[in-house]
């Protein structure tokens, strides 16, 4: 994809698609509960598609129309062994959640995916799941995918996780549905909490305190209509864009504003950006809000600790960002990035480079000069969809063209970002 600086300002409403994490989850809970679960605006990317295909491929019937979709759930012990292999795709958070309800079935599974996912940490939910009684390994031995599982009775545990990660919280509290005493995840911060937010809504007991999340085994969850919110991660492209390209004014409606997932808000404006929350609702299960936003003058700031769950997604745009912003930005604490479909601190350090910024790679983040004049050039993808749209937007604010290789990666999590893209910047 080629991309022009734009010398004109973004104008106009969006809806952006719905969030990927809370579809996957749909997909996982709708098909564990009994009923049918309906879900509106669920995100066709190729991951949440992932998601479907591996629980047809276990006996779920699954209807698809547009933007909806309509699981007929067989309660928790209604999954069939599957027929072949379930493959992931490019998405972590498929395999590692399925993972651990796959530990708790009484049938054998086998779990891989492409080329990038084969490559990611599965240590992390390997071992607490073992604890947990569970039959997985990794079958060539490298601690990563693919995995085989042997379902087992599972026992409780109280789990101290080193990481904040919502993947290996939820993978051991779905584990936990099929425990034989009550299952906790403690972890170091707060991450996205959608897993037990779903869970509740679906009539299961689950509790949180603190950085803690609970809960009891054996629940009968019942199928229920879900409305995705609109994927803060995906929105935070467009509030960059805006937020760079002056006399920019831009509504993004009922995007989720889930304090444990929208820490690009926070930051946004701790660079001084103008972003207001309209028409906050909470009816469902899962905060929503629509967002204007103006063109700002920006400047740096430092992100950090238990900010980065909130945001871990969004720090190759807020990299983007901070190379526009006047002023140093410190990113710190964000060696999670490294494992990701790549590894995202590199790469964005080595891209903005080639676009002539001034930034250093630290081990866990990076440091950023920002306020020089950015170029355009040829960006490579490493077929990551965060890298492709992250660079999509620098590309708006440098001089000249920026080629995007392998853009079509964006359609993991963001099938039609162009086209809304380009409804924002007609003239
Ligand atoms: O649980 C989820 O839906 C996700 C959790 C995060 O991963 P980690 O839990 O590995 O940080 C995030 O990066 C990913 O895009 C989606
Ligand atoms: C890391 C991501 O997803 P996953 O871990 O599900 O592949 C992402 O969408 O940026």
């Amino acid at each position: 994809m080629k991309i022009s600086k734009l010398t004109h300002p973004l104008r106009g409403e969006l809806k952006v698609p719905g969030d990927k994490s809370i579809s996957h989850r749909a997909v996982m809970l709708g098909s564990l509960a009994q009923g049918d679960t309906e879900v509106s605006d669920f995100l066709e990317g190729a991951d949440c598609l992932s998601t479907i295909d591996c629980f047809r491929k276990m006996g779920i019937d699954i209807e698809k129309t547009d933007h909806k979709i309509i699981i007929h759930g067989k309660g928790l012990h209604g999954l069939k062994k599957p027929y072949g292999i379930l493959d992931c795709g490019n998405s972590g958070t498929t395999m590692r959640l399925i993972s651990g309800i796959l530990s708790g079935q009484s049938f054998e599974s086998t779990l891989t995916g492409d080329p990038s996912i084969k490559k990611r940490p599965m240590n992390r939910i390997i071992r607490p799941l073992k604890m947990m009684g569970a039959d997985i390994k990794s079958i060539n031995s490298n601690d990563c995918a693919p995995l085989s599982i042997v379902g087992k009775q599972l026992n409780g545990i109280e789990y101290h996780s080193p990481l904040a990660s919502a993947q290996v919280k939820s993978c051991i509290l779905l584990a936990g549905l099929y425990a034989d005493s009550p299952t906790s995840v403690t972890e170091p911060y707060v991450s996205r909490n959608h897993t037990e937010l779903m869970l509740s809504y679906f009539e299961g007991d689950v509790k949180t305190l603190e950085t803690t999340a609970m809960i009891q085994p054996e629940p009968h969850l019942k199928g229920q209509k879900v409305d995705v919110p609109g994927d803060i991660s995906s929105a935070a492209y467009f509030i960059a864009a805006a937020l760079m390209i002056p006399g920019s004014k831009i509504l993004l409606k009922n995007v989720g504003i889930n304090p444990t997932r929208s820490g690009i808000i926070t930051v946004c404006k701790s660079m001084g950006g103008k972003i207001e929350l309209i028409s906050q609702r909470n009816d469902g299960y899962e905060p929503t809000a629509d967002l204007l936003i103006q063109s700002s003058d920006l400047h740096g700031c430092v992100i950090g600790g238990g900010m980065i769950p909130t945001l871990i997604d969004e720090i190759p745009i807020i990299a983007v960002l901070a190379s526009f912003a006047s002023g140093i930005t410190m990113i710190k604490d964000a060696q999670e990035l490294k494992v990701k479909e790549s590894n995202r601190l590199d790469i964005m350090v080595k891209e903005l480079q080639a676009m002539g910024v001034n930034v250093e790679g630290t081990d866990d983040g990076m440091i950023i000069q920002g306020g020089n004049p950015m170029n355009g050039t040829e960006i490579e993808s490493y077929l990551d969809h965060r890298i492709a749209m992250a660079f999509s937007i620098a590309g708006l604010v440098c001089e000249g063209e920026t080629t995007i290789k392998h853009s079509n990666c964006i359609d993991i999590s963001y099938p039609g970002f162009y086209k809304d893209l380009a409804e924002l910047s007609q003239d």
